[in-house]
């Protein structure tokens, strides 16, 4: 049992500095999570968080690792759906030098880098099958070995696993390894959408306002209430989203409700208001923005374009990539929404996405685009 005074107990007996009051949240779900972080934090149990896309998971691991007696030694973070799976072995585990093509110095993986820290395994339901098995035997053997090593090495790492899937479905279909389920989620901690913890929005928009820096912005009682009856299907990275908007255009004014519309760039259409029979179905489709635009006609290339070296291959890649990228920018980094903008299927999205060595959060304006995220 690690124990740290300043994480046990309830929030009245709290230090100030309490890592867990930097979660946001004035509801009785965020006061839940609260108290669930504090518990997770005086032990090393394997804590796996779910919550759907932007809903603040990432916040609750660090706030975790924060009030833990670990939070003097690093955080590390993975996206195990960003990196490729050739990748992925080598980025947790590491390697020996000449292991594989490429592999031209010893590199320690992010197990051993977390090593008396945490590992944060994000987005644990995209990890490819195969890796799951391997994954299972190093926490259950608490030791790992490198790609080419020869000899096993103790590691002492605290593991929290984070995902917006749903993983009992994963399991049945075959996706997700049970026996790895109740490993990493011997303390589950789950967040509530925004849309069920309504009270959160304002204390959630003052953090944010403080955040960004600024000149002060503030909404009008109806573009509040506007604010409060929205589905916000990005959860909170879409509120900060549009406070960040928010800050730009509309600095030191009180924002009408309106105005808000000019916030919610992505569908005029689906822009909040105040009348709870008129929100916005959150992606229903009556008035889209249509986000690509065909350029050219059948038949409109002629020699000038093709011939000449012209790689049809290489550029519909290129072209590809764009789109994917478009697509991930106007759903805010929402893989599910991206996937939905062009058509295809999340799971065909995300191998996609590998293909094209795209980072979702590329896609943010919060830029923490990196694949393996550090404190
Ligand atoms: N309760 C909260 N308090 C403070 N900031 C929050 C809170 N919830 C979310 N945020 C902010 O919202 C954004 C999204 O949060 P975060 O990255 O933790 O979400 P996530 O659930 O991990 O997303 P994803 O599933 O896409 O990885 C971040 O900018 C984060 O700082």
């Amino acid at each position: 049992m690690e124990h740290n005074p300043h994480s046990i107990g309830n929030a009245r007996m709290l230090h100030p500095d309490d890592p867990a009051l930097h979660l946001i949240g004035d509801s009785a779900a965020i006061e839940e999570v609260r108290s669930l972080i504090r518990h997770a934090a005086a032990t090393t149990i394997p804590v796996m968080i779910t919550g759907p896309s932007g809903c603040g998971k990432e916040v609750v691991a660090k706030a975790l690792h924060r009030c833990s007696a670990r939070s003097a030694e690093k955080f590390v973070g993975v996206n195990c759906g960003a990196i490729p799976r050739d990748l992925l072995e080598s980025e947790l585990f590491g390697h020996e030098k000449g292991s594989f093509t490429g592999a031209i110095a010893q590199r320690k993986g992010q197990f051993e880098d977390a090593s008396k820290g945490t590992l944060f395994l994000d987005e644990i339901g995209d990890m490819p099958f195969d890796m799951q098995v391997k994954l299972l035997r190093v926490l259950e053997e608490k030791q790992i070995e490198r790609i080419g090593g020869t000899q096993s090495i103790a590691i002492d790492t605290r593991i929290i696993s984070a995902t917006h899937q749903n993983l009992e479905e994963a399991i049945a279909t075959k996706r997700f390894r049970e026996d790895l389920f109740y490993r990493l989620s011997v303390f589950p901690i789950d967040i509530p959408a925004l849309k069920d913890r309504r009270e959160d929005i304002a204390p959630l928009i003052r953090h944010f306002i403080k955040q960004i820096g600024g000149e002060e912005i503030c909404f009008s009682a109806e573009a509040m209430d506007a604010l409060e009856n929205y589905a916000w299907p990005g959860n909170a990275r879409e509120l900060r989203n549009i406070v960040e908007r928010a800050v730009v255009l509309f600095p030191g004014v009180m924002i009408s409700e309106s105005q808000l519309s000019s916030l919610f760039r992505r569908r005029a259409s689906n822009a909040p208001t105040h009348h709870r029979h008129a929100l916005p179905s959150s992606y229903a489709g009556g008035g889209e923005v249509r986000p690509f635009r065909t350029t050219t006609d059948e038949n409109s290339y002629d020699r000038g374009t093709l011939g000449d070296g012209f790689d049809l291959k290489k550029h519909l890649m290129q072209e590809e990539r764009k789109y994917l990228l478009s697509a991930l920018r106007m759903a805010e980094g929402v893989v599910a929404e991206a996937a939905h903008l062009v058509s295809l299927r999340r799971t065909t999205f995300v191998e996609k996405m590998r293909r094209h060595k795209i980072v979702r959060k590329m896609a943010l304006t919060d830029h923490r685009s990196e694949l393996v995220r550090r404190e």
